[in-house]
């Protein structure tokens, strides 16, 4: 058996995948986009997923997310179960307990850097740990841009904003999908910085799609998915070695 296959229950999972099957459409039309994913992503890491186009990243990100009832299976946030439980609970679940990040950064254009981050604070009728946002802003390297609305910034500086935003709720797990998709190389690579910083010094546990292995070797370990299955597992990655497990998968 491979490791992919024998990453067994972790009752300190932040999330985890049990038998998760997604099919999108019926019929002639199906598509099964991931196939019996069994997974725990252990509290306090990072992991990229990584595969070719195609391959059910993103739908296997949105399952952890609770973005997307699985077909089949079962997805636990922590100790609580999400499949299944009704859209109004599962709304507030991933206000409070879920941090996201796109490859767009989906600011808010008349706000200030400083009002998007306590946005979700504010929909929740929350009020801000200043210790915490100290804390992720200083991480982000934002500290003197809280004033700016998001056209007054880069668009590194705006993703950075958004990572502030998904981490505000302190949540158990920030899931991204592609967040450097959009950026040059130097303002990627601060971007991961970020994201690796906040894993190392405060906790955060992680799930990052993408396409590029440089972005991938900032994770603790990457999963790849092949046809909508994890087929491997590499830990303490490099891009190279990522470049060459990648190398050989069909598709892109
Ligand atoms: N809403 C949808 N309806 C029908 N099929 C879908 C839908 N979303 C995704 N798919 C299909 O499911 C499969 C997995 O898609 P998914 O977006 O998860 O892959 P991916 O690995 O993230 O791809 P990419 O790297 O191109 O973003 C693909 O065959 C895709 O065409």
């Amino acid at each position: 058996m491979t490791r992919a296959e024998t990453n067994t229950v972790d009752t300190r999972a932040a999330v985890r995948l049990e038998e998760v099957t997604h099919v999108y459409g019926e019929g002639q039309t199906a598509v099964v986009a991931l196939k019996n994913a069994n997974w725990s992503f252990a509290s306090g890491t990072f992991t990229a997923v990584m595969g070719p186009s195609g391959s059910g990243k993103t739908t296997l990100l949105q399952c952890a997310a609770g973005l997307l009832e699985p077909s089949s299976g079962s997805v636990y946030l922590g100790d609580t179960k999400l499949t299944g439980l009704p859209e109004k609970r599962l709304a507030m679940i991933r206000r409070e307990r879920v941090g996201f990040v796109f490859q767009s950064f989906n600011l808010m254009p008349a706000l200030t850097a400083a009002e998007n981050i306590t946005l979700p604070l504010r929909l929740a009728g929350r009020s801000a740990d200043e210790d915490w946002m100290n804390a992720i802003v200083s991480r982000a390297g934002i500290a003197d841009r809280l004033g700016h609305r998001p056209h007054e910034l880069s668009g590194g500086q705006q993703q950075r904003v958004a990572i502030c935003r998904a981490l505000v709720t302190k949540p158990g797990i920030l899931c991204a999908d592609e967040p450097t998709g959009a950026l040059d190389k130097a303002s990627s690579r601060a971007v991961l910085s970020v994201l690796r910083e906040t894993v190392n010094d405060l906790g955060q546990s992680m799930i990052m799609v993408t396409h590029d292995p440089v972005a991938a070797a900032y994770a603790d370990q990457v999963l790849f998915l092949v046809d909508g299955e994890i087929v491997d597992v590499m830990d303490a990655p490099t891009p190279e070695r990522v470049a060459g497990s990648l190398t050989g998968m069909v598709g892109d």
